[in-house]
């Protein structure tokens, strides 16, 4: 028998393997999506589509859902939940069965050993490559601390929080008050809170290093992107791309944990030398050396409660943690910062918005303790619950552009599935959801939707906090697994708008990027659905100049 030629696969020209290679990707990814994927097919629930009876249905159908991501949750709101079915959104990174409102209480009610939130957060962040260690997901220590100790600390952190604020805003968005400069919005934002959130969770002096910010938000980015990328892929071949796809991910946490090792080392130390504790999360003396933070607590927590794995004393462990709360922490309430700005700015200038929220901060401000040190009013504490307007924008914003389309996110982990009240069965390994921009978005939910009505939530004595999540507002989640971080993030975002409301002069401009040039009149450039993510107007700028104090 003749053997082929062989020197005619290494003579080939690279753009021919090129091309050879990526039908080889699209055939296996078609037989892929067609018959393997989807356990959410075997359901027989109806795919969201746009009606067209194609060539190739299914795969076309999965091109249009990620590439029309926000009309393809109209359709599965408008036609499916509105009248209370279920539905399946089939995208190029797999389903999600989307279920209808009512069936929430019953979704959150489920024990983790039957829907999973920590494996949908697996699936979606793909844990196993794009974490520089998976061990962190099993237990998740860090969502305990967040839980637990920031929690009960918020108030105790609140005057740090405010010390860097300012240090931060001063520094990134400058102190002329001669020359107007231009900012980007969601970029100086998210270097703020970067800076903001890593006080309460390293303290200083890490908190203003640079290369350890730029590493926390540069792996925060490459999660974001990387997991998605990996989620293309049929689960066979993510091994092999996730070589190629998580290089930037490893990089940041690997130069993250260099930084941050000599300091884990120099606590554990000292932690060493006083010796053991009753309780140490209690002890704020000898075992913390005046360290309150986050970094701390997690120190603490592993003195007093043990897990048999991961060795939670191991720095690339308790970095690997800190990395994954900076990803759950900064980019999230930037997201909502830069739009609730923008709202705000945006808003018709007869209602005069910006100057009632900053005349709420300025009299906050006066009515607020006199430090007996410093002889300053502080930022802190009991304003808080005061800016109950600031705290309406903000539940307002999040309403209007939700950081995510659907929420309340799980795995099906019970052997052979479950089937709800309903009778839907929902197939082990399946991915379930429930809508949350759309329900934000429906006109018999909220009375003019479309409207940015900063107040609604505090006119005709309504009172509903920013923290409050319901079914029908799901911009935290809902239920046990809700962001347990979002009271630490309201008291933040509060204490940041009223700094930059009474410190700054503020107006909105648009060059370039998504939208154009704003037209001074209220234009607001607006996020966009890249696939499930929605992402803030790159290009949107902000003109401001300090004020001058009187
Ligand atoms: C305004 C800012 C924030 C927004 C909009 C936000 C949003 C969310 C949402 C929607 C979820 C649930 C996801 C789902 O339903 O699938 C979530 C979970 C979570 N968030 Fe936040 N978050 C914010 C700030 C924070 C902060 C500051 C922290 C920590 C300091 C944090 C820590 C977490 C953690 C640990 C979880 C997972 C909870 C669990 O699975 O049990 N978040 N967040």
């Amino acid at each position: 028998m003749d053997l082929p030629d062989l020197s005619v696969i290494t003579d080939t020209h690279p753009v021919a393997l090129f091309i050879s290679g990526f039908l080889g990707f699209l055939s296996i990814y078609i037989f892929y999506s067609s018959f393997v994927s989807a356990t959410a097919r075997h359901t027989g629930l109806p795919w969201v589509s746009n009606k067209r009876r194609w060539f190739l249905s299914r795969l076309r159908t999965r091109i249009w859902t990620t590439r029309y991501y926000g009309d393809a949750l109209k359709v599965a709101y408008d036609e499916y939940a509105k009248h209370d079915r279920p539905c399946v959104l089939a995208g190029m990174d797999g389903d999600t069965i989307l279920l209808p409102q009512s069936a929430i209480p019953w979704v959150v009610a489920q024990p983790d050993s039957v829907l999973s939130v920590n494996g949908s957060h697996k699936h979606v962040l793909q844990t196993g490559y794009t974490f520089p260690r998976r061990e962190v997901m099993d237990p998740t220590v860090h969502f305990d601390v967040v839980r637990s100790e920031l929690t009960r600390q918020l108030l105790t952190v609140t005057p740090e929080v405010c010390d860097e604020l300012a240090a931060a805003v001063d520094e990134i968005w400058g102190t002329s008050t001669k020359k107007w400069a231009f900012v980007k919005v969601f970029d100086s934002l998210t270097r703020i809170i970067a800076r903001v959130n890593n006080r309460v969770f390293v303290g200083l002096p890490l908190c203003r290093d640079e290369k350890y910010i730029e590493n926390a938000t540069g792996f925060a980015e490459d999660i974001a992107w990387s997991s998605t990328i990996l989620r293309l892929f049929p689960g066979l071949l993510r091994p092999l791309a996730a070589r190629f796809v998580t290089k930037a991910n490893h990089k940041h946490a690997q130069e993250f944990t260099q930084i941050l090792t000599p300091e884990i080392q120099r606590r554990q130390q000292i932690l060493d030398e006083a010796g053991p504790a009753d309780d140490a999360t209690e002890d704020s003396g000898a075992h913390t050396q005046g360290k309150n933070d986050f970094l701390q607590w997690l120190l603490t927590r592993s003195l007093t409660k043990s897990h048999s794995k991961p060795d939670e004393t191991n720095p690339d462990i308790i970095a690997a943690r800190l990395l994954h709360i900076n990803f759950a922490s900064v980019h999230t309430t930037s997201f909502i910062a830069s739009n609730a700005l923008l709202d705000i700015l945006a808003a018709p200038t007869d209602q005069k918005i910006p100057e009632k929220l900053e005349a709420e901060a300025h009299e906050a401000m006066d009515n607020a303790e006199l430090d007996s040190d410093s002889n300053v009013r502080s930022w802190a504490r009991d304003i808080l619950p005061k800016m109950k307007y600031l705290d309406s924008a903000l539940r307002e914003s999040s309403r209007k552009a939700s950081i995510i389309g659907v929420g309340v996110n799980h795995k099906v982990v019970a052997k052979g599935g479950v089937t709800t009240p309903d009778g839907t069965f929902l197939p082990e390994g399946s991915l379930v959801a429930v809508h949350s921009w759309g329900v934000h978005n429906d006109g018999d939910v909220y009375d003019e939707p479309d409207k940015y009505r900063p107040f609604r939530y505090v006119e005709g004595g309504a009172a509903e906090q920013f923290t409050a999540t319901s079914t029908t507002y799901l911009g935290f989640g809902h239920g046990r697994h809700a962001c347990p971080g979002r009271f630490f993030a309201a008291n933040e975002l509060k204490l940041l708008l009223a700094y930059l409301l009474v410190n700054y002069e503020i107006q909105m401009v648009m060059e370039g990027g998504v939208g154009g040039v704003w037209n001074g009149k209220g234009y607001r450039p607006e996020c966009d659905w890249l696939g499930p993510m929605h992402v803030f107007p790159d290009g949107a700028k902000l003109r401001i100049r300090r004020k001058v104090v009187e």
